[in-house]
């Protein structure tokens, strides 16, 4: 038995003017949490949505939503973000050396689950601090592919990290985000992440349904295994 596996279509890749249906579509089909990308056009050279979406969305389901905050400025979203009902909030480490401490106690006071993200470029030592400190964050995000756009390229070189973490740390929350889906989930789900964000191959799929189980059962099969 390992950690529990979360299914989390990536909203980005959803119609952005129907949302809220499509949001109710993924969790019909069996998601467990509604991945949101929020990008600021800074730190990631895409621009996406913010606080004033997640409060809309929010009006409409009480689901998880894991909030991936590709932001220079991850301290200034904070409130916004806790009052707009996010569930998650997932900061990256490359912009928070200096202030990691106050961010992760500023979500949580907030109700927020904390997480820190990482690109893949930037080794995984730099989240072992925030793992292991006296207010720890509750998951790392290893990104699988360059912060900023759905649909790329998987890059399995960043599995090493995963399997590095995993090895450290049984029952931590490991999610992986970027590239995943029917060809690339059993390498993520081998080498330990059991939070799988998938955008692209989830709406692009015919039946999405079918791909959000599979992408559960290659989580599920491979802690079996270990
Ligand atoms: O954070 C990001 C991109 O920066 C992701 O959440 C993507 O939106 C995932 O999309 P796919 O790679 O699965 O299409
Ligand atoms: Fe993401």
């Amino acid at each position: 038995m390992g950690v529990a596996a979360k299914i989390a279509p990536s909203m980005l890749s959803s119609d952005f003017a129907n949302l809220a249906s499509e949001a109710k579509r993924m969790l019909s089909l069996g998601a467990d949490w509604l991945h949101m990308d929020i990008m600021d056009g800074h730190f990631v050279p895409n621009l996406t949505i913010g606080a004033p979406v997640i409060e809309s969305l929010r009006k409409h389901t009480t689901a998880y939503l894991d909030c991936h905050l590709m932001v220079t400025n991850p301290l200034d979203y904070v409130d916004p973000m806790g009052k707009a009902g996010a569930s998650g909030f997932t900061f990256h480490v490359e912009v928070s050396k200096e202030n990691w401490q106050e961010l992760v106690q500023k979500i949580k006071a907030k109700g927020m689950r904390p997480g820190v993200a990482v690109k893949p470029g930037t080794p995984i030592e730099e989240v072992y601090p925030l793992v292991e400190g006296e207010n720890p964050v509750e998951m790392v995000l290893v990104m699988t592919v360059e912060p900023g756009f759905g649909g790329q390229k998987f890059m399995p070189e960043t599995m090493e990290k995963v399997q590095v973490l995993r090895k450290k740390y049984p029952s931590l929350d490991i999610e992986v985000d970027g590239g995943l889906g029917p060809s690339t989930i059993d390498v993520a789900a081998s080498a330990g992440a059991n939070c799988i964000v998938a955008g692209s191959s989830v709406f692009g799929a015919s039946e999405p349904g079918q791909v959000i189980s599979l992408l559960r059962k290659s989580v599920q099969g491979a802690q079996q295994n270990n």
